[in-house]
């Protein structure tokens, strides 16, 4: 986490009185993400009495290995990233940047909730997609899911996006070490001039990077969505009205679903 970012009343003199108003923090940086998005403690999987394997279990041990791997290190490690980041941004002026939050959480893996990338593996196995678009890949474990089941459809890539290099370093490790990078791209930068040029049109949107830039990001990609896509949005408490007003509303039918700390789920009606 360097200093770069930091903002300091020596380079903002003109906001020198600093705000402690936690609603002046990004929804990123708000403080009621921590025990929502919190650690992604990986859920006990149940065993059936009769000894069957339990179902939410990916038919590959390998990529599974590395998401259980990948998601018990963020239950460890996120809550204390996410506190000192929380400190960190206390006695800015103002709430960081897109960009100076994500160097912030630079070690923090935030993942989806293992039920949200259950889902994502079922949907992509079930609708066969050849394009999937996703804005926010940090580690890259909601990727391996998507990867996982385009390389098991044998058909189809997925695009990520992710604002740090080390972060999507570490992503195209992981979609390495568990085989499934031959389908996936990283791009690095901003998704909102990343995602720009596609290859084609998008049959999955997956929504998990800042809650403030779903909106754009989605306004954006419209274009892009061939009639039907799905558009599966993560982390439902923390998202905003106006997002939630915009695919609940004329162009989309959408719901919630109780997956993780729920997800909006959402079929884009026409291009
Ligand atoms: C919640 S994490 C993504 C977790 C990931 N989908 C997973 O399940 O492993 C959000 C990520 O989005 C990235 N991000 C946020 N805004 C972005 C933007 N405009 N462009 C690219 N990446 C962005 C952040 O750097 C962060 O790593």
């Amino acid at each position: 986490m360097a200093g770069r970012g930091r903002r300091t009343d020596r380079q903002h003199p003109g906001h020198a009185r600093p705000s402690r108003d936690p609603r002046h923090r990004p929804h990123h940086l708000q403080r009621p993400e921590l025990p929502r998005r919190g650690p992604p403690a990986r859920r006990a999987r149940p065993v059936t009495a009769d000894g069957l394997a339990p179902s939410a279990v990916l038919p590959d041990p390998r990529v599974q290995q590395v998401i259980d791997r990948l998601t018990d290190q963020a239950g460890a490690r996120d809550a204390d990233v996410m506190k000192r980041a929380y400190a960190a941004v206390a006695d800015w002026s103002e709430p960081p940047s897109p960009e100076q939050a994500a160097e912030l959480c630079e070690e923090a893996a935030l993942p989806v909730d293992p039920q949200v990338g259950t889902y994502l593996y079922q949907m992509v196995r079930a609708l066969r997609p050849s394009l999937v678009v996703e804005f926010g890949t940090s580690f890259g474990i909601s990727t391996l899911y998507i990867a996982t089941a385009l390389r098991d459809n044998g058909t189809g890539r997925v695009i990520g996006s992710e604002f740090q290099p080390g972060k999507a370093q570490k992503a195209l490790g992981h979609l390495t070490e568990a085989g499934v990078d031959h389908v996936a791209e990283i791009r690095v930068g901003d998704a909102r001039t990343e995602l720009n040029e596609l290859p084609g049109p998008i049959d999955l949107l997956l929504l998990d990077g800042w809650k403030e830039l779903y909106l754009p990001v989605l306004r954006q990609l419209e274009p892009h969505l061939r009639a039907g896509a799905l558009v599966v949005s993560d982390n439902l408490p923390m998202l905003p009205t106006e997002f939630l007003a915009h695919v609940r509303g004329p162009g989309y039918v959408s719901q919630e679903l109780a997956l993780g700390e729920g997800i909006e789920v959402s079929v884009r009606l026409s291009s």
